[in-house]
């Protein structure tokens, strides 16, 4: 069977964000890693696929021509609509990559006009007037404005979007979305008449975005956070189902791998260390002094895993991490972290963990490919935006393993996430 939606995720967190919404929406979904290389018909047997890109923080070419072999590919399987898939809080810089990536796909699927809304108001991402607010600040307040490789200082999505892309950006604001489903689409009409190429469209609540999902039902392209997606499925008869999320039962140790700079994991990683928790710091400036420190962190692991979880981190506040950049450069001071994490968390498995919780989306790639997952199947969710997921190592074994947005998750979600995975399969 065709699938029906196909979707292109700029990071790997984000990708069963989203994934995670649409499972609970009713669509049996396939996330891959990656776009696929042939032979896998059976692979994208599913409603909905979501192909993971590690395309946020590269340079934008590199992210254009990875999304548009995503979209290709997509559009083989039969496609109906494409869903570009970025951050909730908009990650991106006056480069790219989420306006250039949506000039492509827009070419490439020959439309005229696609919305954008980063709105998850479950994760307290909301948008009004064009500016979105997280939790209940302005994101160029929020820790956003710190973040080491997209830092977001302009709330307006208008102008940010605008910068990013040759298009006019117009809007649809929220007097509009709550008029319903023909008010929305009047709206569309009259921006694409008078030029408009891309609008960002308003959301607060979820009835909000369960409205304009059902507006944009036969637009080629939508392009949002993960929000969105609880709208979309019903346009094709889909229902929420909570059978979609069973996974096998979980064995092996227990592990978490955090490269994540953001605010909410930074509470994560205090609450853990608070418990009095088994727990290694990775610290950049030793690895790039040459210090083993990824076989440092796997004998403190080994001779700590039966009383796991245990923690390898990166983790700091913003000062500390501005102040390492600053020595190594921001861009190789992320690749040597995420090289020494993908290899702490490759050695981990090899020690036998089989539930591993991995903190951060640019990590989380680097992680999934260091340990050669090609496919992930959702399970339950564990805070909004995050499930477990099972994936098949390339030795045979299941892998639990939950890809944890840098903000995203409750302040004990090291631990939380573990009792969770017990409960759902046992
Ligand atoms: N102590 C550190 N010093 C400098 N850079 C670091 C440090 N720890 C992590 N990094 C880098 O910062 C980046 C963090 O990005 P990542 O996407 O993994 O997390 P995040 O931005 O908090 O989460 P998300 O993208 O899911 O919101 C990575 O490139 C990581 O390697
Ligand atoms: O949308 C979000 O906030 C997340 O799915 C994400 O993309 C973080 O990397």
């Amino acid at each position: 069977m065709a699938i029906r939606l196909g979707c292109i995720a700029d990071d790997f967190t984000g990708a069963t964000d989203l994934a995670n919404n649409l499972v609970r929406a009713g669509m049996r979904v396939v996330q891959l890693i990656d776009v696929p290389q042939g032979g896998t018909e059976e692979a994208m047997d599913a409603e909905a696929v979501v192909i993971a890109l590690k395309s946020r923080t590269v340079p934008a070419a590199d992210a254009v021509e990875a999304s548009l072999r995503a979209l290709a590919r997509l559009r083989s399987a039969g496609a109906e609509q494409i869903y570009f898939k970025y951050c909730s809080t908009f990650d991106s810089t006056p480069a790219g990559n989420i306006g250039p990536v949506t000039e492509a796909l827009m070419d490439a699927l020959g439309t005229d006009f696609t919305i954008a809304t980063p709105a998850f108001p479950d994760n307290g991402r909301t948008v009004f007037k064009g500016h979105l607010f997280v939790g209940d600040v302005l994101l160029s307040e929020s820790g956003m404005r710190h973040h080491p490789l997209t830092p977001m200082t302009d709330s307006n999505l208008v102008s940010v979007l605008g910068a990013q892309t040759t298009r006019t950006v117009g809007l649809v604001d929220h007097t509009v979305v709550a008029g319903g489903v023909p008010a929305i689409r009047a709206r569309i009409d009259d921006l694409r008449e008078d030029g408009f190429g891309m609008a960002v469209v308003d959301a607060v609540s979820n009835d909000d975005l369960l409205r304009l999902g059902a507006a944009v039902q036969g637009l080629p392209l939508v392009t949002a956070g993960s929000g969105l997606a609880i709208g979309l499925p019903a346009n094709w008869g889909f229902k929420p189902s909570p059978a979609a999320a069973q996974l096998p039962a979980p064995g092996g140790h227990a592990a978490v791998v955090s490269g994540s700079v953001s605010v909410a994991t930074n509470r994560q990683v205090l609450e853990f260390l608070r418990g009095g928790r088994p727990a290694f710091s990775v610290d950049p400036l030793r690895v790039a002094a040459g210090d083993d420190v990824a076989g440092e962190a796997l004998a403190f692991a080994e001779s700590h895993l039966d009383d796991g979880p245990v923690l390898v981190y990166s983790t700091e506040s913003p000062d500390t991490v501005r102040a390492v950049q600053g020595r190594l450069g921001a861009a190789e001071a992320g690749e040597l972290v995420e090289r020494t994490l993908a290899r702490v968390a490759q050695g981990l498995v090899e020690l036998g963990v089989r539930r591993l919780v991995v903190a951060g989306g640019e990590t989380s790639g680097a992680v999934v490919q260091a340990l050669g997952i090609t496919g992930l199947r959702i399970g339950p969710q564990i805070d909004p935006g995050v499930p477990w997921c099972a994936a098949t190592l390339p030795g045979g074994d299941t892998l639990h393993i939950t890809l944890k947005s840098g903000n995203f998750g409750a302040p004990d979600f090291f631990t939380s996430s573990f009792a969770l995975l017990d409960r759902e399969t046992s």
